[in-house]
């Protein structure tokens, strides 16, 4: 038996840095960015480290091979979730990435599997190359405005989500539901601000957090449960008419309508749809607005992704996904912005259902872990000089992908809980990229006297992380493909 910590277990408990009385080793972290924090304890403590926050026992693994010997080999055991306190209070009840393991998870994630599995994504594939069209159209026009990229990529992501959920298209301007779905997203992460956003990663549970922490967040709460019933129940409800009279497009709330007359299947569908748009349109804009920041920032690796690109596809023609397989370096190019900046830095925490043991150590039940993709990132062995973006660590010497697929990378998640959505969002990012550098010219921007701003990387914090606008320069550099995209495009 060992006495640790006040408690007896029958192992001792990995080590960890030592917790001061109640607050634990919230002190020590650096609030806004935690990932930060435990990365640096993996120099004293290894890869595996136990840490306690607010009375909550917690178990950061710095590595991927732990993360997956857990996660994926012992799922179930690892596939709970922490409760978490604002989760009712804003309306966020039905979301599926805070769903406590059990029947209502496993429902949501069987329609996830049959509408986002990999076979299932490339039947999309006319909608990402439109969609990405449009994409390149808008960053194009998006000119010296620095906003412009960024809220690009989110329209990008938006209506990918939305098309693929209810077979709707949103307006250029003014479209009610892609209105209010970024003003839900926008206050749940204002909600969850700087600070709290810390909080929230840091201690994700919040369950033992006092209620005066969060009364000025009250009146935002009140809005997201208004805005979570109205976007719950008004674009499914559209899609319901639209069968009726018989003019529904395509789409995941369709297809499952018109298998289903059960009302209780009906809230689940209600549920999957929104918690997909929720929970995939801001990592993926995130990840192509890196991506673009990349290429300002690495002009080699776009001058080598554009001329395999000019290789490949014919000069006046726009890339199609069937030209992927031909296309390696683009992939790699995907990997590589997955992994320099993950959307997710400590993804979204697991929880034991069980006590365990894992190499000696004991894992009691209801331990909070989080795989540290941040520290995953970074790790020199694997990824030397790990903070320079180059595609090259996914390619083999002959130029070939080293992995035979990307959804299995790090930057999704693991086991029962890994991203279903993770096959939209590759082959939506691989869309948009080879559409982007096909056409669009990334530079550094310059000042008054000609001389380049440089960039210096921000980004929101929070569970889900986002780049912060930047200073670039677009243009076009293959007038050609400019006219059949726009070609394309007015043939709607
Ligand atoms: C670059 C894009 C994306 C990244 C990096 C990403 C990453 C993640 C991660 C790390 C998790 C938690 C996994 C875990 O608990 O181990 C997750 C969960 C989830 N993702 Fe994604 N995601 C992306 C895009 C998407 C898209 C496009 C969709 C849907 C259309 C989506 C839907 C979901 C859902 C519903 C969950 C919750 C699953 C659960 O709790 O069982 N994601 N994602």
């Amino acid at each position: 038996l060992c006495w640790t910590r006040g408690r007896v277990y029958p192992l001792p408990l990995p080590p960890g840095p030592r917790p001061l009385p109640f607050l634990g080793n919230a002190l020590q972290l650096d609030t806004t960015r935690p990932w930060l924090t435990y990365t640096a304890w993996r120099k004293v403590y290894g890869n595996i480290i136990y840490s306690r926050l607010l009375g909550i026992d917690m178990i950061i693994l710095n590595s991927d091979t732990i993360a997956r010997e857990l996660f994926n080999k012992r799922s179930a055991i690892y596939s709970d979730r922490p409760v978490i306190h604002t989760r009712e209070r804003a309306g966020l009840a039905f979301n599926t990435g805070l769903l406590p393991y059990g029947e209502t998870l496993q429902q949501h994630r069987k329609i996830y599997h049959q509408v986002l599995k990999a076979e299932t994504s490339i039947s999309y594939n006319g909608m990402y190359t439109r969609q990405a069209n449009e994409l390149v159209a808008d960053l194009l026009s998006a000119g010296a405005d620095m906003q412009g990229p960024k809220e690009a990529c989110e329209r990008y992501m938006g209506v990918l989500t939305m098309v693929m959920t209810y077979g709707h298209i949103p307006q250029r301007e003014g479209d009610p539901v892609l209105d209010r779905a970024h003003e839900l997203v926008d206050i749940v992460s204002r909600v969850v601000t700087p600070e709290k956003a810390a909080l929230f990663s840091a201690f994700p549970f919040l369950k033992r957090l006092p209620a005066w922490f969060f009364s000025k967040d009250y009146a935002l709460m009140e809005r997201s449960r208004e805005l979570c019933q109205q976007l719950l129940d008004e674009p499914f409800n559209e899609v319901k008419a639209q069968m009726a009279e018989g003019t529904a497009s395509q789409s995941l709330v369709s297809d499952f309508l018109s298998q289903t007359h059960d009302e209780g299947d009906e809230e689940t569908l209600k549920a999957v749809a929104l918690s997909g748009y929720m929970a995939g349109t801001g990592t993926a804009a995130h990840s192509i607005h890196v991506f673009i920041m990349a290429m300002v920032l690495y002009p080699d690796v776009q001058a080598r992704a554009r001329a395999e690109i000019n290789q490949v596809v014919k000069h006046d023609k726009m890339p199609s996904m069937d030209d992927r397989a031909s296309l390696p370096y683009i992939d790699a190019i995907l990997r590589e912005v997955l992994r320099w900046y993950p959307p997710a830095p400590l993804g979204i925490a697991h929880v034991a259902s069980q006590d365990d043991v894992y190499d000696g150590y004991f894992i009691p039940k209801g331990t909070l872990l989080m795989a540290n993709q941040w520290a995953l990132s970074r790790d020199e062995d694997k990824f030397p000089d790990a903070s320079r973006f180059d595609p090259t660590r996914h390619l083999t010497a002959d130029g070939q992908l080293k992995d035979r697929v990307t959804a299995n990378h790090f930057a999704f998640g693991y086991g029962r809980r890994i991203c279903p959505g993770r096959w939209f969002a590759e082959d939506a990012m691989w869309a948009a990229m080879a559409a982007v550098l096909s056409v669009l010219h990334m530079d550094h921007a310059k000042d008054p006297n000609g001389k380049k701003i440089e960039i210096t990387p921000e980004f929101t914090p929070g569970i889900q992380v986002s780049l912060k606008p930047f200073p670039c320069s677009l243009g076009s550099v293959n007038t050609e493909r400019e006219r059949q995209l726009r070609a394309m495009m007015s043939l709607k």
